[in-house]
């Protein structure tokens, strides 16, 4: 497979997204790349990539293995490119929220993308606005099945995904499955109506958030001046009880997304692309040089990596406390993600119910 990488389109805790042409049909690709010793978790999703099929999920273009110009051996995934970015950059762009036009539009085509791989024993277990992109036509697909795993037969005790989109038994390490990514789309409605995540505490500590969504009871807080359709639509995801939340088949056929007509009309107007207009377009196409420069620069000022570090300070202390009161077993910290930190941990105790289960959070 040849293909040439262009610029980065987004950095996560263990890989980083490129730009890329095919050689051959010159189709404008993304290409998520990790070191092959680091790539276990983009293996996994490119697994499970590879057997879904769905005009709702990314689609997938291939995988391989390469050694790089530098020596490096990295491991990518070829994946259909979206240019429109994703649901959390779109919800930023249009002033912090979107409007309900939109919102039901994008609820029902992460509905059926969640449908489909439901339905395929594979739930997403990190649905939230940032992991759902917004493809060539404007239409959102579920992306990022880096958490995603197999639940029919449930056998896996890895809990994994991001605190502030985390169902309660997900929280308090019981069980994570399709039920869970139902609370996640209320989550992630409540995130494009009003441009944040719930728990408005996440960001600076995602631990708190952890406890108060296993344990105090609380439910997210809606947005103000919801209309009764959409309040009733996000109480059937957000029920504290997993076994009484909708299923996405359900919550398909809500008065708050079923009474609004299917808007066929192009939605792209609004967003903003990424696109090359050719594939020699410079600004698009910027040499992995200059990215390389750039990221030195960034380094140099050290600005992201001293904020990286002053949270990872907070962040530690409170691993630290909660391995004394409920047994953490060595986490193992992963630093190399953008904006946010993503810990790994053998749990045993209070936090996490039985034994030798894995925490994944992503902050
Ligand atoms: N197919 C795609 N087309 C365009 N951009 C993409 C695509 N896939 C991912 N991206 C961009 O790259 C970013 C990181 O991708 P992704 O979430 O898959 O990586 P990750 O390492 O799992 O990150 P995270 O830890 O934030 O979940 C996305 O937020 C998005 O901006």
């Amino acid at each position: 497979m040849e293909w040439t990488r262009g610029r980065t389109l987004g950095r996560g805790s263990t890989a980083t997204v490129y730009a890329a042409t095919f050689h051959n049909s010159e189709e404008v690709l993304a290409v998520k790349s990790s070191e092959l010793h680091r790539s276990e978790f983009l293996k996994r999703e490119a697994r499970i990539l590879s057997s879904l099929d769905s005009p709702y999920v990314i689609g997938y273009r291939g995988s391989e293995t390469k050694r790089e110009s530098n020596g490096v051996v990295t491991y990518n995934l070829l994946m259909e490119y979206a240019p429109y970015g994703t649901l959390t950059e779109a919800a930023a762009k249009n002033g912090g929220g979107l409007d309900e036009t939109r919102v039901v539009k994008y609820t029902r085509e992460i509905l059926r993308g969640l449908e489909y791989i439901h339905s395929e024993g594979i739930a997403h277990c990190d649905v939230k606005g940032s992991n759902v992109v917004l493809a060539e036509k404007g239409e959102a697909k579920i992306a990022d099945f880096g958490c995603a795993k197999r639940v029919d037969p449930e056998f896996e005790l890895m809990v994994m995904g991001t605190p502030a989109f985390m169902a309660p038994e997900v929280a308090r390490g019981e069980k994570q499955g399709k039920e869970s990514d139902v609370w996640a789309v209320g989550c992630t409605v409540i995130e494009m109506l009003t441009g944040s995540p719930p728990w408005t505490e996440a960001r600076d500590d995602p631990l708190s958030v952890l406890y108060r969504v296993g344990y105090s009871g609380e439910t997210p807080e809606l947005p103000c001046l919801l209309a009764e359709d959409a309040k009733d639509f996000l109480e059937k995801c957000l029920k504290r009880e997993a076994k009484e939340r909708w299923t996405a088949t359900q919550l398909l056929n809500h008065p708050f997304l079923i009474t609004k007509p299917d808007i066929e009309q192009d939605l792209v107007s609004g967003l903003v692309s990424s696109s090359p207009t050719s594939v020699t377009d410079q600004t698009f196409w910027r040499s992995v040089e200059e990215e390389e420069e750039e990221e030195t620069e960034e380094l140099q000022k050290g600005s992201r990596d001293l904020d990286r570090l002053s949270l990872w300070g907070c962040y530690s202390e409170r691993i630290g406390q909660l391995r004394c009161v409920g047994g953490l077993d060595g986490p193992r910290c992963d630093m190399e993600g953008g904006d946010w930190i993503t810990v790994r941990a053998r749990c045993e105790g209070t936090m996490i119910s039985g034994s030798h289960e894995e925490l994944i959070i992503n902050y």
